[in-house]
């Protein structure tokens, strides 16, 4: 499968909220990262076809956008939120969603979808009493129902325990052999434990796509270790980027992103999130308290 994005753009009244975005995109994991109000949102739509473009083209191996029938087909999308109905079974909820899909619900078919999302001992669990994870791994299920080539997930992870969270990353490597996968997220660490390709946006513009690799090599030189006694920290604040302190007795340890080494400090390697932060050029200090 490939996706070829060319020219898009989107507006609301005057706000162009896509900016003339071309990508291109084959199977595997791909990651979507960018703040609040960026436009990922409204990207994942228009590519699922329930909002329309202002202009540009969208192709799905060929096959146009603008055709809603076909394109809908070929796709699977997991929105941020969705409903399901609380007393129905997990076996049920699956039937009746095979069954809007106009395909038979035959009983293999439903529990060799819910086996796919290991959900097959929980068939019987009522909606009302599934875990988060449960509800999101249940989503997947019914988005892969058409046995879509390309599978769409906004913010999958967000408020699940760090045990679900894996087990739902797990998952979606697993799928992502065959299918193009699109993940938006805000939470770095997903994408830099399964996306092998990264786009990020702002403000509607594209500000990096390619390898997540390679993005991690904005960072190189630009991260340091420095630890400061804590009456100087007000004074590093203002000069430096600072993205994590560890408080410690009267120190503080600090991550900076600086262009150059300051004194005292050790060059460290960047990860994914201290590139982000370098892009955007955004300070979000994270405080952990020792003691
Ligand atoms: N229906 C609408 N009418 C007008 N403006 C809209 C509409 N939907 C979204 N927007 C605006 O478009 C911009 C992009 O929104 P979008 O939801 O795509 O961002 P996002 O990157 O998904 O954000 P988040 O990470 O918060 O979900 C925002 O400025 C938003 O206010």
């Amino acid at each position: 499968m490939k996706i070829c994005i060319k020219n898009l753009n989107k507006k609301y009244g005057k706000k162009h909220v896509l900016d003339n975005i071309n990508l291109e995109l084959e199977n595997g994991m791909h990651g979507l990262l960018g703040p609040n109000g960026a436009g990922k949102t409204t990207l994942m739509r228009i590519l699922t076809t329930l909002l329309t473009k202002t202009s540009g083209e969208i192709t799905y191996n060929g096959i146009n956008v603008d055709n809603k029938k076909a394109v809908r087909k070929i796709i699977g999308y997991l929105p941020q939120e969705f409903s399901l109905y609380p007393n129905m079974s997990v076996y049920e909820t699956l039937e009746y969603f095979y069954l809007l899909s106009d395909i038979k619900p035959t009983k293999a078919k439903v529990l060799s979808s819910l086996r796919k999302v290991h959900l097959d001992s929980c068939k019987k669990l009522k909606i009302k009493a599934l875990s988060g994870g449960m509800k999101r791994r249940l989503g997947i299920a019914i988005a892969l129902i058409n046995n879509p080539e390309v599978l769409i997930v906004d913010e999958p992870t967000a408020g699940l325990d760090p045990e679900e969270r894996i087990r739902f990353r797990n998952l979606l490597s697993d799928l992502s052999k065959d299918k193009v996968i699109i993940l938006s997220t805000h939470i770095v660490e997903d994408i830099a434990l399964t996306c092998s390709s990264l786009t990020v946006i702002k403000e509607g513009n594209i500000k990096y796509n390619g390898k997540v690799s390679d993005f991690i090599r904005i960072g190189k030189g630009k991260v340091f270790k420095l630890p400061v006694s804590i009456d100087k920290l007000n004074e590093i604040k203002d000069r430096y980027v600072i993205v994590s302190t560890v408080l410690d007795e009267d120190m503080a340890y600090l991550k900076i992103i600086s262009d150059t080494k300051p004194e005292g400090a050790e060059t460290v390697n960047p990860t994914l999130e201290d590139s982000y932060m370098i892009l955007m050029q955004e300070v979000d200090v994270n405080v952990i308290e020792i003691g």
